[in-house]
């Protein structure tokens, strides 16, 4: 099992012996007790394991016992915490103090004591010290003897702890680059100062000479190359589709395509190892490739000396970033195509925040309903009636973004590893298509995976742009996977690119400017990619944006579902505003 960081929980308390405190101690930790019960049951790390709580050894009066505190946390590899009380406690001894902590309060809404009145002190005291925290207030009072957690308080405490543990793993870990600058790509060209100032993460490189050394010199587990390649036969092969994209003189013979299998397995292999290390390599003799580069995310450049060279990177990144291979099922990856590391992060975020995998495209193309009837005679209907957006990338999305999992009820769903059924991962492998690779973008060949992703899932598109002079942005767009006729899709999906994979997306329209039609949407989007993950996450990213001062400059989420640090508040009555300046007070949490 992975090592995750704790979520610290702090009971907080009246420091007045001789009655006031003795009163409060069972309730207090039992509150505590209550809030670590209701995280470590309800959210889970990327490997399926409960995220972890720690309570503070006992209730915390005064600066002592909060020093003990913070000494143990620090012990525990806590990376987050929560401070609950229910009576007035003594702000400045008590409040969490350590800068890197994502932090929040919960004061009980009990009016026999005044633990409302301590959660005001204490997060005026965060304000005034520059450690925004978050402030939980339950709407309707409590009873004393009620140590319960109302569903307001409840929601509240996981959307904090959610976005806190998300921000506590990616610190101290990489991204590792697999390649360089992709094509001029912007979001290529990696911007190290934003990850060690705003995420906490170093940057890892290698030149992609180095997959082609461990090839050479059989730096990989031999085993699980045939074990991989005995997989990918039976239900990758099987699916190798027509090479009706390339020319005669174009195609390759089946000899060379059977090479290209071959080398695309070792690829993913090896890519994997590098982002992670691999213990096999050790017990080989490669002591210093078994260790990796300690990668959460990763980017392969690809495109173009490799892909004019090479097979392309297609398979690999689109196998990693989904939540089985020949291993079975298990976390999915975070890879960026084009080595798209802004992309990556925001599939990253998605990733963390769900558990899910994550799906990287090309915001290629927005359909207007006259331009499809115009090219189809055909109508657009239903949640596509107002048009379409094309989201489409050379074959380097997950098998997960096929929609061929689904819930009870069928509906087409991405789920965590832990819920996938074999007959979901059947699915997604017989859905995708792999057709040999466009060798007038692909040179080097290789095989780019194809499936069309089923309509009806509820997903939400990101993107993180980096804005010289302002910083990191981030863009949110929630919205839904549509199914359109087949013959507009056929018509449509020839004249773009018929062997890469499709998903088409209907933005969720609102009176925001950006938001006002569908064309908006594209046409405000930051960057030529965007990460689409699974459910209506666009509050937990708003969230997490604030803990990580990275403005919000495009979502499409209710102001009033909002939940960002209280000292936000402070910055104006303008949500939007106020988090720009906010963002720009604070800055980075790691600078
Ligand atoms: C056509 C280019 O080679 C593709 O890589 C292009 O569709 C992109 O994905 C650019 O982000
Ligand atoms: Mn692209």
């Amino acid at each position: 099992m992975k090592k995750y960081p704790k979520i610290g929980i702090r009971p907080t308390i009246d420091g007045r012996q001789g009655g006031v405190r003795e009163s409060l101690e069972e309730k207090t930790m039992n509150l505590a007790k209550a809030v670590a019960e209701l995280i470590s049951t309800n959210l889970k790390n990327g490997d399926g394991s409960p995220v972890e709580c720690v309570i503070a050894d006992g209730t915390i009066g005064r600066v002592a016992e909060s020093a003990a505190c913070a000494e143990k946390f620090e012990r525990e590899g806590v990376g987050s915490t929560i401070t609950v009380t229910s009576c007035w406690c003594y702000g400045a001894e008590t409040m969490d103090m350590n800068p890197y902590y994502p932090k929040a309060v919960w004061g009980f809404n009990g009016t026999e004591r005044p633990g409302a009145v301590y959660l005001a002190a204490v997060l005026a005291g965060h304000a005034q010290k520059g450690l925004p925290a978050f402030g939980i207030y339950g709407h309707d009072v409590q009873d004393l003897d009620d140590n319960s957690i109302p569903a307001d308080v409840a929601e509240k405490i996981l959307r904090f702890a959610r976005a806190a543990q998300a921000v506590a793993t990616m610190r101290g870990k990489s991204y590792l680059s697999m390649g360089s600058v992709s094509m001029g790509i912007a979001g290529s060209i990696v911007n190290p100062d934003f990850f060690q100032e705003y995420l906490g993460m170093r940057n890892e490189s290698v030149d992609l000479t180095e997959i082609i050394r461990r090839m050479t010199e059989g730096i990989y587990d031999k085993e699980e190359y045939a074990k991989a390649m005995a997989w990918t036969e039976k239900y990758c092969k099987v699916n190798e589709g027509e090479d009706f994209k390339n020319r005669p003189e174009k195609r390759k013979t089946r000899e060379q395509k059977d090479a290209d299998w071959e080398f695309i397995v070792k690829m993913m292999i090896i890519m994997r190892d590098l982002m992670q290390g691999n213990p096999k390599l050790r017990e080989m003799g490669f002591k210093e490739e078994a260790l990796g580069h300690n990668a959460i995310a990763a980017g392969f450049q690809g495109q173009r000396q490799w892909t004019d060279f090479y097979p392309n990177g297609d398979y690999p990144e689109a196998l990693l970033n989904t939540s089985f291979d020949w291993n079975g099922i298990r976390e999915a990856y975070v890879v960026a195509t084009e080595n798209d590391a802004c992309n990556g992060v925001a599939m990253l975020f998605g990733h963390l925040l769900t558990n899910r995998a994550q799906i990287f495209s090309d915001v290629r193309t927005y359909w207007s309903p006259e331009a499809v009837k115009r090219v189809t005679g055909k109508e657009l209907t239903g949640l596509a009636a107002n048009g379409i957006i094309h989201l489409i990338n050379s074959g380097a999305t997950t098998l997960d973004g096929s929609g061929q999992s689904v819930d009870e009820a069928g509906n087409p769903v991405m789920k965590e590893p832990w819920n996938l059924t074999q007959a979901d991962v059947d699915n997604c492998l017989k859905a995708t298509t792999w057709y040999p690779a466009d060798r007038d973008y692909f040179r080097g060949g290789g095989f780019s995976s194809n499936f069309l992703s089923k309509g009806g899932m509820p997903v939400t598109m990101m993107r993180l742009n980096l804005v010289k002079g302002l910083g990191p942005v981030l863009q949110i767009a929630e919205g839904w996977t549509v199914t359109i006729d087949p013959e507009i899709h056929e018509k449509l999906n020839m004249r773009t690119d018929p062997t890469w994979p499709t998903t088409w997306f209907v933005p969720r329209l609102c009176d925001k400017p950006a938001f006002k039609d569908v064309y908006s949407v594209m046409n405000n989007w930051g960057a030529n990619h965007g990460a689409i993950s699974y459910g209506h996450i666009g509050q937990d990213l708003i969230t997490m944006a604030s803990i990580l001062r990275i403005p919000v400059c495009m979502h499409n989420v209710d102001d009033e579902k909002i939940f960002r640090p209280a000292a936000w508040n402070a910055f104006g009555m303008d949500k939007e505003g106020a988090d720009y300046r906010a963002c720009a007070t604070y800055g980075p949490i790691y600078k």
